[in-house]
Protein backbone atom coordinates (compact mmCIF):
# COMPACT_ATOMS: atom_id res chain seq x y z
CA UNK A 1 0.00 0.00 0.00
CA UNK A 2 1.15 3.12 -0.35
CA UNK A 3 2.48 5.31 2.86
CA UNK A 4 2.19 8.61 1.98
CA UNK A 5 -1.91 7.89 1.53
CA UNK A 6 -3.93 9.20 4.34
CA UNK A 7 -5.54 6.12 6.07
CA UNK A 8 -9.64 6.55 5.59
CA UNK A 9 -10.60 8.68 8.53
CA UNK A 10 -12.80 5.93 9.86
CA UNK A 11 -9.51 3.79 11.16
CA UNK A 12 -7.57 6.64 11.77
CA UNK A 13 -10.78 7.36 14.19
CA UNK A 14 -10.83 4.28 15.68
CA UNK A 15 -6.82 3.94 16.23
CA UNK A 16 -6.97 6.98 17.87
CA UNK A 17 -10.03 5.41 19.99
CA UNK A 18 -6.96 3.01 21.74
CA UNK A 19 -4.93 6.12 22.98
CA UNK A 20 -2.11 4.67 20.89
CA UNK A 21 1.03 7.25 22.82
CA UNK A 22 0.11 6.35 26.13
CA UNK A 23 -0.39 2.62 25.35
CA UNK A 24 2.79 2.16 23.73
CA UNK A 25 4.30 2.30 27.18
CA UNK A 26 1.66 0.20 28.72
CA UNK A 27 2.41 -2.32 26.12
CA UNK A 28 6.21 -2.21 26.10
CA UNK A 29 5.90 -2.55 30.05
CA UNK A 30 3.72 -6.10 29.22
CA UNK A 31 6.27 -6.62 26.62
CA UNK A 32 9.39 -6.10 29.19
CA UNK A 33 7.38 -8.18 32.03
CA UNK A 34 7.41 -11.15 29.17
CA UNK A 35 10.82 -10.80 28.28
CA UNK A 36 12.35 -10.78 32.25
CA UNK A 37 10.13 -13.79 33.49
CA UNK A 38 12.35 -16.90 33.49
CA UNK A 39 11.89 -19.92 31.09
CA UNK A 40 10.34 -19.54 27.63
CA UNK A 41 7.41 -18.91 25.07
CA UNK A 42 7.46 -19.95 21.70
CA UNK A 43 7.47 -16.21 19.76
CA UNK A 44 4.24 -16.66 18.16
CA UNK A 45 2.43 -17.43 21.68
CA UNK A 46 4.96 -14.89 22.89
CA UNK A 47 4.04 -12.13 20.18
CA UNK A 48 0.68 -13.17 20.19
CA UNK A 49 0.06 -12.52 24.66
CA UNK A 50 1.54 -8.91 23.93
CA UNK A 51 -1.06 -8.29 21.21
CA UNK A 52 -3.46 -9.29 23.35
CA UNK A 53 -2.06 -6.39 25.88
CA UNK A 54 -2.20 -3.93 22.77
CA UNK A 55 -5.55 -4.77 22.15
CA UNK A 56 -7.08 -4.95 25.61
CA UNK A 57 -5.55 -1.68 26.10
CA UNK A 58 -6.91 0.06 23.62
CA UNK A 59 -10.32 -1.52 23.90
CA UNK A 60 -10.38 0.04 27.66
CA UNK A 61 -9.34 3.08 25.87
CA UNK A 62 -12.01 2.74 23.76
CA UNK A 63 -14.38 2.23 26.60
CA UNK A 64 -12.83 5.04 28.38
CA UNK A 65 -13.78 7.89 25.52
CA UNK A 66 -17.17 6.17 25.47
CA UNK A 67 -18.62 6.88 28.96
CA UNK A 68 -16.37 10.16 28.93
CA UNK A 69 -17.69 11.72 25.85
CA UNK A 70 -19.02 14.73 27.48
CA UNK A 71 -16.19 15.76 29.74
CA UNK A 72 -13.65 15.19 26.61
CA UNK A 73 -16.33 17.64 24.70
CA UNK A 74 -15.47 20.11 27.69
CA UNK A 75 -11.41 20.16 27.98
CA UNK A 76 -9.17 21.82 25.50
CA UNK A 77 -6.26 18.88 25.48
CA UNK A 78 -9.34 16.42 24.44
CA UNK A 79 -12.13 18.35 22.68
CA UNK A 80 -10.43 17.19 19.43
CA UNK A 81 -10.87 13.30 19.91
CA UNK A 82 -13.24 11.24 17.34
CA UNK A 83 -16.43 11.31 20.05
CA UNK A 84 -16.84 15.05 21.16
CA UNK A 85 -15.70 16.29 17.84
CA UNK A 86 -18.37 13.76 16.35
CA UNK A 87 -16.23 11.99 13.46
CA UNK A 88 -17.36 8.56 15.51
CA UNK A 89 -20.58 7.75 16.96
CA UNK A 90 -20.74 7.09 20.82
CA UNK A 91 -22.60 3.45 19.63
CA UNK A 92 -19.68 2.30 17.48
CA UNK A 93 -16.74 3.25 20.06
CA UNK A 94 -19.12 1.22 22.29
CA UNK A 95 -19.40 -2.13 20.12
CA UNK A 96 -15.36 -1.37 19.02
CA UNK A 97 -14.37 -1.20 22.87
CA UNK A 98 -16.68 -4.12 24.21
CA UNK A 99 -15.78 -6.17 21.37
CA UNK A 100 -12.05 -5.68 21.38
CA UNK A 101 -12.12 -6.36 25.33
CA UNK A 102 -13.48 -9.45 24.64
CA UNK A 103 -11.76 -10.76 21.74
CA UNK A 104 -7.98 -9.78 23.64
CA UNK A 105 -9.70 -11.99 26.37
CA UNK A 106 -10.25 -14.98 25.08
CA UNK A 107 -7.38 -15.25 22.35
CA UNK A 108 -4.80 -14.10 25.63
CA UNK A 109 -6.54 -17.31 26.82
CA UNK A 110 -5.89 -19.73 24.05
CA UNK A 111 -2.81 -18.41 23.65
CA UNK A 112 -1.38 -18.02 27.23
CA UNK A 113 -3.06 -19.35 30.06
CA UNK A 114 -6.39 -18.49 32.51
CA UNK A 115 -4.05 -16.47 35.11
CA UNK A 116 -2.99 -14.03 32.09
CA UNK A 117 -6.38 -14.02 30.51
CA UNK A 118 -8.08 -13.03 33.75
CA UNK A 119 -6.06 -10.54 35.21
CA UNK A 120 -6.09 -8.64 31.15
CA UNK A 121 -10.11 -8.95 31.94
CA UNK A 122 -9.43 -7.26 35.50
CA UNK A 123 -6.93 -4.42 34.22
CA UNK A 124 -9.42 -3.69 31.14
CA UNK A 125 -12.78 -3.91 34.26
CA UNK A 126 -10.05 -2.14 36.61
CA UNK A 127 -10.05 1.19 34.31
CA UNK A 128 -13.18 1.45 32.55
CA UNK A 129 -15.17 1.03 35.97
CA UNK A 130 -12.91 1.88 39.10
CA UNK A 131 -11.49 4.40 38.01
CA UNK A 132 -13.30 6.12 34.69
CA UNK A 133 -16.90 5.14 36.29
CA UNK A 134 -16.52 5.23 40.07
CA UNK A 135 -13.65 7.03 40.58
CA UNK A 136 -12.66 10.13 38.75
CA UNK A 137 -15.50 12.42 39.01
CA UNK A 138 -15.38 11.48 42.72
CA UNK A 139 -12.37 11.87 44.24
CA UNK A 140 -8.86 13.61 44.25
CA UNK A 141 -7.62 9.92 45.11
CA UNK A 142 -8.96 8.64 41.68
CA UNK A 143 -5.66 7.87 40.17
CA UNK A 144 -3.97 6.60 43.28
CA UNK A 145 -6.59 3.92 43.09
CA UNK A 146 -7.38 3.20 39.84
CA UNK A 147 -3.64 3.67 38.66
CA UNK A 148 -3.83 0.40 39.75
CA UNK A 149 -5.28 -0.80 36.23
CA UNK A 150 -1.85 0.65 34.12
CA UNK A 151 0.30 -1.32 36.93
CA UNK A 152 -1.11 -5.11 35.62
CA UNK A 153 0.63 -5.42 32.47
CA UNK A 154 3.94 -6.26 33.77
CA UNK A 155 2.20 -9.05 35.90
CA UNK A 156 -0.01 -10.18 32.30
CA UNK A 157 3.45 -10.57 30.61
CA UNK A 158 5.43 -12.52 33.40
CA UNK A 159 2.16 -14.61 33.77
CA UNK A 160 1.55 -15.44 29.87
CA UNK A 161 5.16 -17.18 30.05
CA UNK A 162 5.15 -18.93 33.79
CA UNK A 163 1.14 -19.64 34.51
CA UNK A 164 2.10 -17.93 38.07
CA UNK A 165 2.74 -14.36 39.57
CA UNK A 166 5.70 -14.24 42.05
CA UNK A 167 7.99 -11.24 43.72
CA UNK A 168 9.12 -9.76 40.43
CA UNK A 169 6.63 -9.02 38.75
CA UNK A 170 4.60 -7.88 41.87
CA UNK A 171 7.77 -5.58 42.30
CA UNK A 172 6.90 -4.51 38.99
CA UNK A 173 3.21 -3.95 39.75
CA UNK A 174 4.63 -1.67 42.73
CA UNK A 175 6.72 0.66 40.76
CA UNK A 176 4.28 1.42 37.82
CA UNK A 177 1.42 1.65 40.74
CA UNK A 178 3.87 4.35 42.95
CA UNK A 179 5.19 6.07 39.54
CA UNK A 180 1.51 7.10 38.56
CA UNK A 181 0.50 9.82 40.71
CA UNK A 182 3.87 11.64 40.21
CA UNK A 183 3.49 11.12 36.33
CA UNK A 184 -0.23 12.47 36.36
CA UNK A 185 -0.15 14.94 39.38
CA UNK A 186 3.05 16.81 37.58
CA UNK A 187 0.95 17.07 34.38
CA UNK A 188 -2.75 18.07 35.88
CA UNK A 189 -0.36 20.49 37.97
CA UNK A 190 -0.36 22.72 34.28
CA UNK A 191 -3.61 21.56 33.23
CA UNK A 192 -5.97 22.11 35.55
CA UNK A 193 -7.61 24.99 34.72
CA UNK A 194 -9.02 22.05 32.13
CA UNK A 195 -10.35 19.77 34.93
CA UNK A 196 -11.67 23.09 37.04
CA UNK A 197 -13.96 23.85 34.07
CA UNK A 198 -14.74 20.34 33.62
CA UNK A 199 -15.28 19.55 36.91
CA UNK A 200 -12.62 16.75 37.55
CA UNK A 201 -11.78 16.57 40.72
CA UNK A 202 -7.95 16.33 40.19
CA UNK A 203 -5.58 16.93 43.33
CA UNK A 204 -4.56 20.73 42.27
CA UNK A 205 -8.20 21.29 41.52
CA UNK A 206 -9.73 20.33 44.62
CA UNK A 207 -6.07 20.29 47.36
CA UNK A 208 -4.39 22.98 45.73
CA UNK A 209 -0.25 23.18 44.04
CA UNK A 210 1.86 23.24 47.33
CA UNK A 211 -0.30 20.54 48.49
CA UNK A 212 -0.40 18.35 45.15
CA UNK A 213 3.89 19.35 44.80
CA UNK A 214 4.22 17.83 48.03
CA UNK A 215 2.31 14.71 46.95
CA UNK A 216 4.05 13.96 44.26
CA UNK A 217 7.49 14.58 46.89
CA UNK A 218 5.67 11.71 48.89
CA UNK A 219 5.31 8.78 46.06
CA UNK A 220 8.53 9.38 44.87
CA UNK A 221 10.43 7.94 47.54
CA UNK A 222 8.17 4.29 47.92
CA UNK A 223 8.54 4.36 44.41
CA UNK A 224 12.32 4.67 43.94
CA UNK A 225 12.31 1.90 46.97
CA UNK A 226 10.26 -0.17 45.01
CA UNK A 227 12.17 -0.06 42.09
CA UNK A 228 15.62 -0.84 43.30
CA UNK A 229 14.37 -3.40 45.48
CA UNK A 230 14.69 -6.15 42.92
CA UNK A 231 18.42 -5.66 42.85
CA UNK A 232 19.44 -5.75 46.49
CA UNK A 233 16.57 -9.24 46.65
CA UNK A 234 18.96 -11.02 44.25
CA UNK A 235 16.03 -10.57 41.61
CA UNK A 236 18.35 -8.97 38.95
CA UNK A 237 21.72 -8.42 38.13
CA UNK A 238 24.22 -4.96 38.35
CA UNK A 239 22.94 -4.00 35.01
CA UNK A 240 19.75 -3.27 35.97
CA UNK A 241 21.24 -2.22 39.66
CA UNK A 242 23.01 0.52 38.13
CA UNK A 243 20.16 1.15 35.90
CA UNK A 244 18.15 1.73 38.56
CA UNK A 245 20.36 3.82 40.73
CA UNK A 246 20.96 6.32 38.00
CA UNK A 247 17.37 6.69 36.91
CA UNK A 248 15.87 7.07 40.23
CA UNK A 249 18.67 9.53 41.49
CA UNK A 250 17.49 11.77 38.39
CA UNK A 251 13.77 11.29 38.83
CA UNK A 252 14.78 12.18 42.91
CA UNK A 253 16.30 15.65 41.84
CA UNK A 254 13.37 16.67 39.47
CA UNK A 255 10.62 15.49 41.36
CA UNK A 256 12.72 17.79 44.78
CA UNK A 257 12.86 20.64 41.74
CA UNK A 258 9.18 20.37 41.44
CA UNK A 259 8.96 20.49 45.72
CA UNK A 260 10.73 23.30 45.98
CA UNK A 261 9.41 25.49 43.08
CA UNK A 262 7.17 28.37 44.38
CA UNK A 263 5.45 29.47 41.38
CA UNK A 264 2.19 30.14 41.70
CA UNK A 265 1.87 29.61 38.25
CA UNK A 266 3.08 25.87 36.28
CA UNK A 267 3.52 27.21 33.30
CA UNK A 268 6.33 26.67 30.23
CA UNK A 269 9.20 24.12 30.65
CA UNK A 270 9.46 24.52 34.66
CA UNK A 271 10.12 21.38 36.76
CA UNK A 272 6.58 19.88 36.65
CA UNK A 273 7.16 19.18 32.93
CA UNK A 274 10.49 18.49 33.14
CA UNK A 275 9.04 15.92 35.39
CA UNK A 276 5.98 14.58 33.67
CA UNK A 277 8.40 13.97 30.91
CA UNK A 278 11.30 12.45 32.44
CA UNK A 279 8.33 10.48 34.15
CA UNK A 280 8.15 8.87 31.08
CA UNK A 281 11.87 8.22 29.62
CA UNK A 282 12.44 6.58 33.17
CA UNK A 283 9.89 3.72 32.96
CA UNK A 284 10.54 3.16 29.15
CA UNK A 285 14.51 2.79 30.64
CA UNK A 286 13.67 1.40 33.77
CA UNK A 287 11.76 -1.46 32.09
CA UNK A 288 14.27 -1.72 28.80
CA UNK A 289 17.29 -2.40 31.47
CA UNK A 290 15.59 -5.08 33.15
CA UNK A 291 15.09 -7.09 29.65
CA UNK A 292 19.16 -6.40 28.92
CA UNK A 293 19.57 -7.31 32.33
CA UNK A 294 18.19 -10.83 31.73
CA UNK A 295 19.07 -11.42 28.11
CA UNK A 296 22.02 -9.45 26.69
CA UNK A 297 24.15 -9.12 29.95
CA UNK A 298 23.23 -12.24 31.73
C1 LIG B 1 -4.69 6.65 36.02
C2 LIG B 1 -3.45 6.71 35.61
C3 LIG B 1 -2.95 7.67 34.55
C4 LIG B 1 -3.46 8.87 34.18
C5 LIG B 1 -4.69 9.59 34.73
C6 LIG B 1 -2.64 9.35 33.08
C7 LIG B 1 -2.88 10.52 32.39
C8 LIG B 1 -2.15 10.95 31.33
C9 LIG B 1 -2.50 12.10 30.56
C10 LIG B 1 -3.73 12.97 30.80
C11 LIG B 1 -1.55 12.23 29.60
C12 LIG B 1 -1.47 13.38 28.59
C13 LIG B 1 -1.73 13.30 27.30
C14 LIG B 1 -2.50 12.23 26.61
O1 LIG B 1 -3.70 11.98 26.90
O2 LIG B 1 -1.89 11.66 25.69
C15 LIG B 1 -0.62 11.15 29.77
C16 LIG B 1 0.46 10.95 28.96
C17 LIG B 1 1.15 9.77 28.94
N1 LIG B 1 1.00 8.70 29.79
FE1 LIG B 1 -0.18 8.66 31.41
N2 LIG B 1 -1.65 8.46 32.82
C18 LIG B 1 -1.82 7.41 33.68
C19 LIG B 1 -1.07 6.27 33.72
C20 LIG B 1 -0.16 5.93 32.77
C21 LIG B 1 0.47 4.64 32.68
C22 LIG B 1 0.20 3.48 33.63
C23 LIG B 1 1.30 4.69 31.61
C24 LIG B 1 2.21 3.63 31.08
C25 LIG B 1 2.72 2.67 31.79
C26 LIG B 1 1.20 6.02 31.03
C27 LIG B 1 1.91 6.46 29.94
C28 LIG B 1 1.81 7.70 29.38
C29 LIG B 1 2.57 8.13 28.21
C30 LIG B 1 3.58 7.32 27.42
C31 LIG B 1 2.16 9.44 27.95
C32 LIG B 1 2.67 10.37 26.84
C33 LIG B 1 1.74 10.32 25.68
C34 LIG B 1 2.13 11.30 24.60
O3 LIG B 1 3.31 11.39 24.26
O4 LIG B 1 1.22 11.95 24.09
N3 LIG B 1 0.31 6.74 31.77
N4 LIG B 1 -1.00 10.39 30.83
C1 LIG C 1 -4.01 -3.77 29.86
C2 LIG C 1 -4.88 -2.64 30.20
C3 LIG C 1 -6.33 -2.80 30.09
C4 LIG C 1 -4.33 -1.51 30.58
C5 LIG C 1 -5.07 -0.30 30.94
C6 LIG C 1 -4.10 0.77 30.75
C7 LIG C 1 -4.33 1.94 31.59
C8 LIG C 1 -5.16 1.90 32.79
C9 LIG C 1 -3.72 3.03 31.31
C10 LIG C 1 -3.92 4.21 32.13
C11 LIG C 1 -3.36 5.34 31.39
C12 LIG C 1 -4.34 6.28 30.85
C13 LIG C 1 -4.79 6.13 29.44
C14 LIG C 1 -4.73 7.27 31.57
C15 LIG C 1 -5.58 8.32 31.03
O1 LIG C 1 -6.36 8.79 32.05
P1 LIG C 1 -7.68 9.53 31.66
O2 LIG C 1 -8.60 8.53 31.08
O3 LIG C 1 -8.17 10.25 32.85
O4 LIG C 1 -7.12 10.53 30.58
P2 LIG C 1 -7.81 11.51 29.59
O5 LIG C 1 -8.14 12.72 30.39
O6 LIG C 1 -6.72 11.75 28.57
O7 LIG C 1 -9.00 10.82 29.02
Amino acid sequence: MDQTQPLPADWRDLFALTKPRVMSLVVFTGLCGLLAAPGSVHPVLGFTAVLCIALGAGAAGALNQWYEHDLDAKMKRTAGRPLPSGRLSRQTALHFGVGLSVFSVILMDLAANHLAAGILALSILFYVLVYTVWLKRRTAQNIVIGGAAGAFPPLIGWAAVTGDVTTLPILLFAIIFLWTPPHFWALSLFVRTDYANAGVPMLPVVAGITSTRRQIALYTFPMIAAAIAPWPLGLTGWVYGAASVVLNAVFLLLSSAVLANRAAEPAGMGPEKRLFAYSILYLFALFGALVVDRWVLA
